[in-house]
């Protein structure tokens, strides 16, 4: 029976308390962690948007936004209680607006954690801690929370860490990479870390490669703007992909506290052999959909989904991008680790294989071994899979077969799992930055991506068309392909 440990009293200030995130995501998140008796009384949350709002306008709003978002029946107690919490402050944060009604709702007396939780755009986030600075609002217990993207690539990713860090300390800054806050991200600690019998075999000598997918079934749709400045490297691979790929090929850390996990996460960081001009074209692909069929239903292609919308001039964004990553250190030299993602595939499914070497010599004759394989699923379904050859039972010779031990968390363990962004606010509230990501970690990912975008524009690598509902470009399976190798999930 999970245990629900309350969190301090706190205030937390949402800046773009209106937008699609705090709507989707953190308002639902907060209402699941007050339904489960996390939060004090006298707990507060404070929305900061442009747009003039009456406070029973806000809660009314709020209250919209959670039905129908929220797991099981609409709890009206603890409805009542989480109303309670509820302010809207209209401020404009490009202007130099009179902050004094920020602090109003606000603990005054230190006794209460403040939070700032910056959902707005990352151009922001310097002017909004300069300004939280000048209005006397930050103190020593004061924490800032940055949603994703830090910047746009390295220069302006160090601008932002700059401007904010000249106002909080590091350990106050919590940079958001969902992924990390997802169950089985976690497990993959558990899985390595707590048993003795993966670690030997984690390494090139038993590891062949290491596939890692995120696929989404769902287009750009209302974020066609957003897509268009910002491309699938930027969106999903500068983050949650690297994210991944430190989590699985770290060292061990030597304990579970966030310094320890960072300091072996920037090592793989920084052992990613660079992607340059030279052999750009053989090591990434490039994708965008086309319309197709996904889940039966007809959708559009990606330019479509644009339709008359003014869009930038640098108009063939990748929706799509595989990556072959090449990490230079004594454990991983020669193993490749095979990276994809995309928009618009044939289904939503995000793991991470790991494809171990064959054995070195087959005592069945002409028969068939696969060569085992770990399976870590993150999502839809969340679980471990290691398949192994066995002997098929039954008299009449000797027949081997591909079987998988299967361990399915929603099976093995009957409790709800919180959204990653409930897990991650609470991390935040408790102050332990284990799951957030440390400026040394963003701006050495980004210095990776802004290589592969570099060499994309010096080498004109264009984007190659993928059916929606496929599993991408053709390239991309020919970039394994001239490996001798193949995507775990079929064409
Ligand atoms: N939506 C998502 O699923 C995800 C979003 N993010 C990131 O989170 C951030 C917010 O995204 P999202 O919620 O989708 O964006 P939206 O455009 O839906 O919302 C933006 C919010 O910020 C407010 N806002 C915008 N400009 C100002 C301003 N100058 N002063 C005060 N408030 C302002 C808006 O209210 P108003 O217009 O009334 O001022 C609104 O509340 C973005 O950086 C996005 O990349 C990250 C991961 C996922
Ligand atoms: O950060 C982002 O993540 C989502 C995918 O998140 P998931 O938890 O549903 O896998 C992605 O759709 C979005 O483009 C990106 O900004």
């Amino acid at each position: 029976m999970a245990e629900f440990v309350p969190v301090a009293p706190f205030d937390l200030v949402i800046f773009g308390g209106t937008g699609d995130l705090a709507q989707r995501k953190l308002l639902p998140a907060l209402f699941h962690r007050d339904s489960d008796g996390q939060f004090s009384d006298d707990s507060r949350i404070v929305a900061v948007s442009r747009g003039e709002m009456e406070h029973a306008a806000y809660v009314d709003w709020v209250r919209e936004a959670l039905i129908g978002r929220i797991d099981g029946e609409f709890d009206e107690k603890v409805w009542s209680r989480f109303a309670q919490r509820l302010h809207h402050v209209q401020l404009d944060l490009a202007d130099g607006d009179d902050w004094s009604a920020l602090a109003a709702p606000l603990d005054a007396e230190g006794r209460r954690t403040r939070v700032f939780y910056l959902a707005t755009a990352p151009s922001l986030f310097g002017t909004v801690a300069g300004r939280l600075d000048a209005a006397g609002l930050v103190d020593a217990n004061a924490r800032i929370v940055l949603e994703k993207p830090v910047g746009h690539d390295f220069d302006s990713a160090r601008a932002i860490n700059d401007a904010v860090g000249a106002v909080f300390d590091e350990s106050q800054i919590y940079r958001i990479d969902h992924y990390l806050g997802k169950e089985t991200v976690q497990n993959v600690l558990a899985l390595r870390f707590g048993n003795s019998l993966f670690e030997p075999l984690w390494a090139r000598g038993a590891v062949d490669h290491v596939q890692i997918t995120v696929a989404e079934d769902i287009g750009v749709g209302q974020r066609f703007d957003f897509y268009q400045r910002t491309g699938a490297l930027r969106d999903m691979v500068q983050n949650h992909m690297l994210q991944l790929l430190c989590m699985v090929a770290m060292e061990a850390p030597a304990s579970m506290h966030h310094d320890d996990i960072r300091n072996e996460k920037i090592k793989v960081m920084r052992a990613l052999k660079p992607i340059t001009a030279e052999g750009v074209d053989r090591v990434s692909v490039r994708g965008r959909y086309t319309a197709g069929i996904v889940d039966r239903e007809p959708v559009a292609g990606y330019a479509e989904e644009g339709g008359t919308r003014d869009a930038p001039a640098e108009a063939d964004t990748e929706t799509f991008v595989a990556l072959k990553a090449e990490i230079d250190n004594w454990r991983w030299n020669g193993t490749p680790f095979y990276l994809r993602t995309g928009k618009r595939m044939a289904r939503k499914l995000s793991e991470i294989v790991f494809q171990f070497k064959p054995v070195p010599h087959s005592i069945f004759g002409e028969q068939p071994l696969e060569p085992n394989r770990l399976v870590l699923s993150l999502q839809p379904e969340e679980g471990v899979q290691l398949t192994l050859m066995t002997k098929e039972p039954g008299p009449g010779g000797f027949r081997m077969r591909s079987l998988p031990l299967n361990l399915n968390f929603p099976d093995a363990f009957s409790v709800t799992y919180p959204d990653a962004y409930e897990r991650l606010l609470m991390e935040v509230l408790r102050g332990n930055p284990a799951l957030f990501m440390r400026r040394d970690e963003i701006e050495a990912a980004w210095q990776w991506i802004d290589r592969i975008i570099d060499s994309w524009a010096s080498r004109g690598v264009r984007t190659h068309e993928y059916m929606a509902g496929s599993w991408g470009p053709t390239d991309s399976f020919v970039l394994l392909d001239r490996d001798g190798r193949r995507w775990a999930q079929p064409i």
